[in-house]
């Protein structure tokens, strides 16, 4: 596990990927107390006043929303059984407890379900995050926050963020794109629907009837009761990309893979179709939570208040149609994406929607998704089907802070002309004819109003857009609108062909075209007269991949200004130039399915048929399986084998299985298992099980670490006693088994690797794990936890005692951090999954080593 952190962090100074966080005198702004930031902003205001897109009542509504703290919320992972006990925690022992304190004198309002969100999984805290923070009645809570977000049962995740997941109605076997996808909350929710529940459904085809493995194997778990879909979660900025791993690896999911790639040119997949023709993955589902201005994040992103500028939506509106394109082209036909932002800002929305659906070909292509009787609860705007475009150049000067609104292009081009005929150096927005409302109407129009926003006033949330759309026919997209202007122009200079310079527009025009494909370059014809001062969100910087990518299209082609645009034969081999303090490109190396290790623990664990041999892999360059193996899907393997060395940058993928333990035992086996990939494992192992039924046996282990192994410890491990004494020794799966006929039952079923030495057990996970399960399982808040390593002994013999060290197995980070260290880490990786929150950067070390390096540095440490 890598290891972010605020210790060694090198934090930039002013602007770069955390300007938005910075004031203007380049102060981190994130960490200011909320009451003491000034929450004004006259021309974000006056803006969205003069948009006209909320009655003046409730617009002020919205204002006053705006201003107040954003409550906390969080939401439990829908496809882990402790998780879902967690919940069940929360529920009958936290909410009320927290009922009968007081704060201030008030009685405490205790989290609530939020209403829209299925099964009572998503909560909202309407106590603010200092308060719960600070004020002690809620330390135990808040502990138990941090313990189940560090586990990976709980994420903090804004409301408003749960929606674009939701409405994508995934399913397991499905394949997702997630485009934009740091710091990876809305992420994690897809990984889950994916996930559904596998782990129950593979413990009914390995140990089932036929009747009920065929019944496990439907419904997109056709992979031996394994979900066959896949999520690739793709971020452009590296850093980002690192801090999704962190967060998508708490799921311990072996079909996710993170990508590090420019959405907007985001390269296809190659696939080996049955017939054996070459085909490419196009996606079930794709989410683009594009780049965007934010101001929907205002109550928390506090520096907002300070610059919100009209300009950052203009900057963003191209790239954000870019990825949208992208996105539609790599959607399957019959399948849908969610576009979002967290702006309600038009420019960002309906028009690059409106924009997007004409540039590729109307509705006959695509459709707006009616998902009025979707989340019937969740309270929500329409879309709007007429807005006016904006800035804030004014004709004088002295008055720069007030917005000026256009209805229409031709208004803002003679604005612009008035503007240049008196200040030919004046900086003037780049606004383009498509951040208006689209001209068309009766069968093409585009059913804007099936749009939804969510403003901040309607539900306590931030402010939000979400738009469905379902593909409907394959598509050639027409350049992007200022390119076709352009071409236009250079294809009537050829046609008339009457001087030199025409022929050179030409030559110059199909050249740029050719190199960039489609949509990878835009510029109107215009932006020679027009300047664009700089805008501060830096989400929308764009990767500087090279476009060397074609934007291949579906097999089907119609329509559309044709440029021509070389579909290549195969995933192109392109090298791509890594930037300073860029890690090197991850490495994923498949084993023999009969290689001695692949052997070795099959044998071991007797590991049965059909579970594949095919799916390991190791992570270093020479392919040698000397530390770790992991296992992958099948389509995940797919992808990382063929398109490895291609301009598709791979970060992760993978769970790893089995780490090395170099044993003198004759009869183990050098490899034990990770808790990363037990559940899906061990229904598959005929041997090497010990089932425990009594909780308190289960509290032992928890609470000593290596407890001596030897007759007089019959008593307290009870049922473990007979089955640990058959077995040689090495590792094996502990199962905690619910079974209502024990004294103390457990009520829900568990799998733990548990290391058998000689003269003593350990349970083989980390401390913080141990201390996450006193409190989930036993609500035991301080528990002391013992290590018998650290302890003489003098009822023991020298040779047993040695027995007992000498087998220690190496434990790598997880287990080497102290609770301080990982109660940090999950504190940051709680601020990191929020939305607008950039995450700390992984450490300058962690970012410069390969997966394995990491941890052994971290283990050094
Ligand atoms: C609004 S945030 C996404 C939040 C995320 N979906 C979540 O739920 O945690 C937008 C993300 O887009 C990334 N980004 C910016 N330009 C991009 C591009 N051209 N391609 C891919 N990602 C991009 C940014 O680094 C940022 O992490």
């Amino acid at each position: 596990m890598a290891r972010g952190g605020r210790h060694g962090r090198k934090g930039k100074r002013g602007g770069g990927k955390m300007g938005q966080y910075r004031s203007n005198t380049g102060r981190d702004t994130r960490t200011d107390a909320y009451s003491t930031a000034a929450r004004e902003n006259a021309l974000f205001f006056e803006t969205y006043r003069g948009l006209e897109i909320l009655s003046e009542g409730e617009l002020k509504e919205m204002w006053a929303a705006l201003k107040t703290d954003l409550p906390n919320s969080f939401r439990f992972t829908s496809s882990s059984q402790s998780a879902l006990d967690a919940c069940r925690v929360l529920k009958e022992e936290y909410i009320p407890a927290i009922a009968e304190t007081e704060f201030n004198g008030e009685p405490v309002t205790p989290p609530q379900p939020v209403a829209f969100y299925p099964d009572e999984l998503a909560w909202d805290i309407k106590i603010p995050k200092a308060v719960v923070r600070k004020h002690k009645p809620f330390a135990a809570f808040q502990k138990f926050l941090v313990a189940e977000t560090g586990a990976g049962n709980i994420s903090r995740q804004e409301v408003v963020s749960m929606i674009p997941p939701l409405m994508l109605g995934v399913k397991p076997g499905m394949v997702v794109l997630d485009m934009c996808a740091a710091p990876g909350s809305k992420s994690a929710q897809l990984a889950e629907m994916i996930h559904g529940e596998e782990e129950e459904r593979v413990r009914k085809v390995a140990s089932g009837t036929p009747e009920v493995a065929e019944l496990a194997k439907q419904d997109g778990y056709d992979d031996d009761g394994r979900s066959s879909g896949l999520l690739i979660a793709n971020d452009s900025d590296y850093k980002r990309a690192y801090m999704l791993t962190h967060q998508l690896k708490r799921l311990n999911l072996p079909n996710v893979i993170v990508t590090n790639n420019d959405a907007s040119i985001y390269p296809s997949i190659e696939l080996p179709q049955e017939s054996g023709a070459r085909g490419q993955l196009k996606y079930d589902r794709i989410l683009a939570d594009v780049p965007c201005s934010g101001d929907g994040t205002a109550r928390k992103n506090l520096s907002l208040w300070e610059k919100w500028n009209p300009r950052d939506a203009i900057g963003l509106h191209k790239l954000q149609r870019r990825i949208l394109i992208r996105a539609l082209e790599l959607l399957k036909v019959g399948g849908r994406m969610v576009y979002s932002t967290c702006s309600m800002n038009p420019i960002e929305n309906e028009a690059v929607i409106a924009s997007a659906i004409e540039q590729i070909g109307g509705t006959s292509k695509v459709q707006i998704v009616d998902c009025s009787a979707d989340l019937p609860l969740l309270k929500r705007k329409p879309g709007l089907t007429t807005w006016k475009a904006f800035d804030r150049t004014q004709a004088s000067q002295d008055t720069p802070s007030e917005p000026i609104f256009f209805e229409t292009y031709e208004d803002f081009q003679n604005h612009k002309a008035n503007i240049l005929a008196t200040e030919s150096n004046r900086k003037i927005a780049d606004i383009t004819p498509e951040m208006f409302p689209p001209a068309s109407s009766g069968e093409d129009r585009v059913p804007l109003e099936r749009c939804m926003r969510v403003y901040p006033h309607q539900q306590d949330t931030g402010g939000f857009f979400i738009v469905v759309l379902e593909k409907l026919a394959p598509f050639k997209a027409a350049p992007a609108p200022g390119k076709r202007a352009e071409i236009s122009k250079a294809k009537r200079a050829l046609e008339e062909d009457t001087d030199e310079s025409s022929k050179r527009a030409k030559t110059d025009t199909d050249n740029v075209a050719e190199a960039n494909g489609t949509v990878a370059a835009e510029e109107t014809p215009l932006a020679p007269l027009v300047e664009v001062e700089e805008h501060t969100v830096n989400d929308g910087d764009v990767d500087t991949v090279p476009a060397t990518m074609s934007t291949e299209f579906d097999d089907e082609v119609d329509g559309g200004i044709a440029i021509p645009v070389e579909t290549p034969e195969e995933p192109e081999r392109v090298e791509r130039k890594r930037r300073t303090n860029e890690p090197k490109a991850e490495v994923f190396k498949f084993l023999d399915p009969n290689h001695e290790a692949i052997n070795e623990v099959f044998n071991f664990y007797r590991i049965e048929s059909p579970f594949p041999r095919d799916r390991f892999l190791v992570r270093n360059e020479d392919g040698k399986a000397s530390k770790a193996i992991y296992y992958a899907s099948a389509l995940a393997k797919h992808i990382l084998t063929t398109m490895e060395g291609t301009t598709l940058k791979f970060v992760h993928g993978g769970i790893k299985m089995f780490v090395r333990h170099d044993t003198k035992h004759a009869q183990s086996c050098n490899w034990r298992v990770q808790t990363e990939g037990i559940a899906i494992l061990q229904p598959w192992c005929k041997d090497r099980v010990v089932v425990c039924k009594e909780k308190h046996i289960f509290h032992h282990l928890l609470t000593d670490m290596f407890p001596i192994f030897n007759k007089d410890q019959e008593d307290k491990l009870g049922e473990l006693w007979p089955q640990l004494q058959e077995l040689t020794p090495g590792c094996c799966f502990l199962v905690l088994q619910p079974d209502k006929s024990a004294k103390d039952p457990f009520t829900s079923r568990m799998v733990l690797p548990l290391w058998r030495n000689p003269g003593s057990l350990n349970l083989m996970c980390s401390k913080d794990d141990r201390y996450e399960m006193l409190l989930r399982m036993y609500n035991d808040a301080n528990p002391a936890i013992v290590d018998h390593t650290q302890r003489p002994r003098p009822d023991q013999g020298k040779k047993e005692q040695e027995e007992v060290v000498d087998e220690k197995p190496e434990i790598k980070d997880e287990d080497v951090m102290g609770i301080d260290d990982k109660k940090k880490q999950s504190e940051e990786k709680v601020e990191a999954s929020t939305d607008k929150v950039e995450p700390e950067p992984l450490q300058e070390k962690e970012a410069d080593a390969p997966a394995e390096a990491m941890e052994v540095d971290s283990k050094k440490e």
